[in-house]
């Protein structure tokens, strides 16, 4: 089963091994089509994404942390089909 959490501190401790999910792999044999695969990737969440509105949860706190603001509470949101 998919589970988004397990990446809650990065990809590298997302598994037992740190390597397990370079889904590209790196170095001399790294994948040439990454970019085009992650382009698509990303045309294809933004296809998905536009189906649906996307508003802050009343469950939000404000309490940003760290150098890049990270939500200390995470960031729920409310998400509702919209039916095109
Ligand atoms: C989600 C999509 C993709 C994933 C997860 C993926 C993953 C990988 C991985 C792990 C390798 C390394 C295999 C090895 O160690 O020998 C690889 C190699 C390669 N991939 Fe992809 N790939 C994807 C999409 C694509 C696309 C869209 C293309 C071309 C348009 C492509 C072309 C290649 C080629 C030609 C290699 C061989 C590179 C070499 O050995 O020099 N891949 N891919």
């Amino acid at each position: 089963m998919f589970n988004p959490l397990r990446f809650t501190d990065g990809v590298s401790k997302a598994a037992k091994h740190p390597n397990a999910l370079l889904a590209f792999s790196a170095g001399p044999r790294v994948c040439i089509g990454q970019n085009l695969a992650m382009l698509e990737a990303k045309t294809a969440m933004t296809l998905i994404l536009q189906r649906f509105s996307w508003s802050l949860s009343s469950d939000y706190k404000y309490a940003p942390v760290n150098l890049s603001l990270q939500p200390q509470y995470g960031l729920p949101i409310v998400v509702n089909a919209l039916h095109v």
